[in-house]
């Protein structure tokens, strides 16, 4: 159980699109969620499962088709938009509004729901810009126009507007889907950071799996077709649930390295010891290549591998012969002219 108050609930919300007078499109739900404070939460799902929409609903930009969404106890039906822009903040995706301004400008509008349109910034509304902009690596464009940014930086701008809007609830839809894997580790470990120093709680829904993974306190599954999870990472991937929802074309997931299985499992069995980086490498080349680990020691094919550096690390004994190799290439090259280890033909 959780000790805190939740910041944001969710009661028997059901979520999705009323088409016409009587017609319906029913996305996901009935959901109960929490979102608590210092909590990064990483919602996902595959496409058209339902994320974005659910976004729009939590921060009150759609309605629901029924149940109730609570912001610090409080219905969004309830609220005025300016107190809702004082608890919540929201960054959609490729939603730019004000291509004119310049990141400073615009990174200061997120101070108005504090300030009202007339109000003059004081030395905190002014720390807290700047903070925003430094946190987020956009003080050395403060005076570009927005228009003229790339879409990675855009990105981290709109961020900055939401840090600059400092609401105890940040929702952000697919903030990493324009960064390179340098600003997406770096984005990931800022929101994990800020959840836990200023005890807020983000929202994040994203494709990118692996981050999530490492990242979220907390994810929430959508499965599509309406189904959804919600639970710690790791026991979504122990449990099974993490697969089940991406489980379609054939996609397997691989427990034991958090990651999805490119290769089909191979027909040719090797036994592989040894543990460590040096292992995982090898094993991973070794099913590009068709193979299939077993555990079993008197396979067609075993390779051993040996710790010390600068030494021959692979050992292979197939029909007899003991074989030491230099690289992953080297025992790649040898394993192909080996005959009868030879990948199937079509
Ligand atoms: N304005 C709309 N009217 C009716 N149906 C819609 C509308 N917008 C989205 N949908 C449908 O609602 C479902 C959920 O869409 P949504 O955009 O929330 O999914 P998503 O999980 O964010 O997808 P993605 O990962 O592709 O961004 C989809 O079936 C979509 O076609």
């Amino acid at each position: 159980m959780m000790a805190s108050t939740p910041l944001l609930e969710t009661q028997a919300l059901v979520i999705g699109y009323t088409l016409g007078r009587a017609e319906q499109r029913h996305v996901a739900g009935p959901l109960n969620l929490a979102l608590h404070p210092g909590d990064l939460v990483c919602l996902l799902g595959p496409n058209g499962a339902g994320k974005s929409t659910l976004m729009r609903t939590l921060a009150g930009l759609q309605p629901p088709l029924s149940g109730h969404v609570q912001i610090e106890q409080v219905d969004t039906q309830r609220v005025t938009a300016a107190e809702l822009a004082r608890k919540l903040s929201i960054v959609l995706t490729d939603r730019v509004e004000a291509g004119n301004l310049t990141v400073q400008e615009l990174v200061t509008l997120g101070r108005y729901p504090h300030t009202g349109w007339l109000g003059n910034l004081n030395a905190h509304d002014q720390t807290v810009v700047q903070e925003a902009l430094r946190a987020t690596n956009t003080a050395q464009f403060a005076a570009r126009r927005v228009a003229t940014l790339s879409d990675g930086e855009r990105q981290k701008v709109m961020l900055a507007r939401a840090l600059a809007q400092d609401t105890p609830v940040i929702l952000l839809d697919e903030p990493t889907a324009h960064l390179d894997l340098p600003n997406r580790v770096q984005l990931m470990r800022l929101l994990h950071q800020l959840a836990r120093q200023t005890q807020k709680a983000i929202l994040l829904s994203t494709h990118e799996l692996d981050l999530a993974l490492q990242a979220a306190d907390q994810v929430w599954l959508m499965h599509g077709q309406g189904q959804w999870h919600t639970g710690v990472p790791e026991d979504l991937v122990l449990s099974g649930t993490f697969e089940a929802a991406f489980a379609r074309d054939g996609l397997a997931f691989d427990q034991a390295t958090g990651t999805f299985v490119i290769h089909e499992a191979g027909t040719r069995a090797v036994h592989l010891e040894g543990s460590g980086p040096l292992a995982f490498w090898t094993r991973r080349a070794l099913q590009r290549e068709g193979f299939k680990l077993t555990t079993e020691p008197d396979a067609a094919l075993r390779i051993a591998l040996r710790e010390q550096a600068g030494a021959d690390r692979w050992v292979s004994y197939t029909a007899g012969q003991a074989r030491a190799h230099h690289s992953i290439a080297d025992l790649l090259a040898y394993l192909r002219s080996v005959p009868g280890l030879e990948a199937p033909q079509g």
